[in-house]
């Protein structure tokens, strides 16, 4: 489930006329970087959630193995928008992942695959130790302890992807929520984890985070 609906406000002048996906770093729309590490990792089927300037992103994914999920009229943030487009996703756990990033090292799905445990885990998210984001002034959302589960509070950043089983989002009453209710209800129950990445990650949620990014990416390897 590749997040697409927002407004990307923190943009700017940016987002006034085209969907943060459709910036471009290094060349490429942030949603065609997002695309080629589900695509790496064989993810399928492919959903992705519209609803600011939602022509805009059909027409670039147009002809793309791409399931479109319509948010019209109203947006339903992420908790939302992913219960919405479960009939387009089947049934079982789902990778979520924001389009507004940009990964230097192995690939994440792949981390997180090789870490989901689904007889402990109700969602498994992939973290960022601080040290290795860039563009990222947080203080950390997660705290990881020796059996990777997760706390909330400075630590880790959460980097937008994650494992998640949908079974709880029916049990929410709201149309329009955030990713957070869901894992609210994970973690009173102990079954919220959080693993950190190995590599580095651009948070490219606002201007800064362009250039930022493609520095990154063409960083020579050490
Ligand atoms: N109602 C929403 C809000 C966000 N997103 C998606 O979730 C990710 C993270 O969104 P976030 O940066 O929190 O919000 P944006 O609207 O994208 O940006 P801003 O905070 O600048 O308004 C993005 O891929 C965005 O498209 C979404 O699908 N639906
Ligand atoms: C939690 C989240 O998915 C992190 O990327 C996102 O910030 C939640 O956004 P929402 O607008 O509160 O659903």
């Amino acid at each position: 489930m590749l997040f697409a609906a927002g407004f990307g406000t923190r943009m700017g002048a940016l987002t006034a006329s085209r969907p943060k996906p459709l910036i471009e770093v290094a060349g490429r729309p942030l949603i065609d970087h997002a695309l080629d590490l589900a695509t790496a990792h064989g993810a399928a089927p492919v959903v992705a959630n519209l609803h600011y300037l939602p022509d805009q992103l059909a027409q670039h994914l147009a002809g793309r193995n791409i399931r479109l999920s319509l948010e019209m009229p109203e947006i339903l943030e992420t908790g939302g928008g992913l219960r919405a487009a479960l009939p387009l996703l089947g049934t079982g756990p789902v990778f979520t992942m924001n389009t507004d990033a940009v990964w230097r090292g192995p690939n994440p799905l792949d981390q997180l695959a090789g870490l989901w445990r689904p007889a402990e885990m109700d969602a498994l998210l992939l973290c960022i130790p601080r040290a290795q984001t860039v563009g990222h002034s947080g203080t950390g959302d997660f705290q990881i302890d020796a059996d990777g589960r997760a706390t909330r509070g400075p630590g880790s950043v959460y980097s937008g992807l994650q494992i998640v089983k949908p079974d709880l989002l029916h049990t929410i009453p709201e149309r329009a929520f955030s990713l957070n209710r869901l894992w609210d209800l994970m973690l009173s129950e102990g079954r919220l984890f959080a693993a950190d990445y190995p590599g580095q990650w651009c948070d490219v949620g606002h201007p800064e985070g362009i250039a930022l990014a493609e520095s990154l990416l063409a960083a020579p390897d050490v």
